[in-house]
């Protein structure tokens, strides 16, 4: 559906220069929900802005849908951005405008017949979940309701894509989830392809499928969700999937466990799928003579199923101790020693 050929865009020029994309290369495939996570400045919104023609790169190509935005111009440009809509971080709606007249000003620009028009917005209302509300203004909204006014308005023109620059980000964390759950139920009804921006993990792992992680313009790691949890190879990619499974009271905790009992090896284990619901760790005490304590633990769970992350000391032989670590391996579970002798 997306196809980014070697993209660079870069702002001004000589010493004033900035490469705010950085030779990106990726695929999006249709009807997937695809994330880009990146601290601050690595070039996400301009990324993202990319997709529907609003910022056109200095050297590279861009295909949504079969059609090069990068090389389109004027009114078949403004046809293409029907097709590849955007809801955004602080909405963009219009203030003096109720919520069905915000829903309706894509179509009315669009030409489309006033019943015709009502029709769909009523539509939309009804699928966002904002009936009651058609007749309220903006500023009578809460954050959750304006977001879904951006959405319906952004479903209006039916289409094939919706970009979201990160349109959770100014929301309390039980109003993102509710909207990242409208997203997920939108994608499924309506086979809709979404690229989303941001800077939070739990986004990525709520509702995304695959992740593209960039850094100073370059996407430097990209995979399915759960592989990218369970295996992130990138230091930056660590410190995200660190933010959801180790919880600040983790180090401490890690640290708590090492002074008192300095012997073992701290062991970080992570596993997926039907491997989080195993008893694993019962037939690991059974089996071998050691000691096990857990340290801190969590199930997270992603679009494609279950990841699972425990820290744990073992405490015993060395040779047998080696010998549970590689019974984890051959079970599927990911090891990784991150403390003690
Ligand atoms: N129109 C512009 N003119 C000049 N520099 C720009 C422009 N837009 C972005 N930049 C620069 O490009 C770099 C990438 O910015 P961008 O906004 O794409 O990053 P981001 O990852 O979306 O960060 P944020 O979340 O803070 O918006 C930054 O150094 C930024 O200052």
């Amino acid at each position: 559906m997306i196809h980014l050929h070697e993209v660079v865009k870069q702002y001004g020029t000589g010493a004033n220069q900035i490469v705010a994309v950085d030779g990106v290369t990726l695929s999006v495939k249709e009807g997937e929900i695809f994330g880009i996570i990146g601290y601050s400045g690595a070039g996400k919104s301009t990324l993202i802005r990319l997709l529907n023609g609003l910022e056109m790169p200095t050297v590279g190509t861009v295909k949504v849908g079969g059609l090069e935005i990068s090389s389109t111009k004027g009114k078949q440009l403004r046809m293409a951005r029907q097709k590849v809509s955007m809801i955004f971080q602080h909405f963009n709606l219009l203030w003096s405008r109720t919520v069905k007249e915000n829903i309706a000003f894509p179509l009315e620009i669009s030409g489309v017949a006033k019943v015709e028009r009502e029709k769909k917005v009523a539509e939309l209302i009804e699928l966002v979940g904002l009936s009651g509300r058609e007749n309220a203004y903006p500023s009578q909204l809460s954050g959750g309701q304006k977001q879904r006014v951006g959405i319906a308005r952004a479903l209006a023109n039916d289409p094939e894509v919706l970009l979201c620059d990160e349109a959770t980000s100014a929301l309390d964390p039980e109003t993102t989830d509710a909207i990242l759950d409208l997203l997920t139920g939108i994608n499924k009804r309506l086979g809709l392809t979404i690229v989303l921006i941001t800077h939070e993990m739990h986004v990525i792992r709520k509702i995304c499928h695959r992740v593209a992680v960039m850094e100073a313009g370059k996407v430097v790691e990209i995979g399915d969700v759960l592989e990218v949890f369970q295996m992130p190879k990138e230091p930056i990619t660590k410190r995200f999937v660190a933010q959801l499974t180790e919880p600040t009271d983790a180090k401490e905790a890690i640290e708590h466990i090492g002074e008192a009992f300095p012997t073992g090896k701290l062991v970080r284990l992570a596993f997926v799928g039907e491997r989080t619901e195993q008893p694993l760790l019962a037939s690991l005490i059974r089996k071998f003579n050691i000691d096990v304590n857990i340290v801190q633990g969590n199930i997270s769970h992603t679009q494609a199923g279950a990841y699972g992350s425990l820290i744990l000391q073992l405490v015993g032989d060395d040779k047998i101790i080696e010998q549970a670590i590689r019974y984890l391996h051959e079970h599927d579970v990911q090891t990784e020693v991150i403390g003690n002798d």
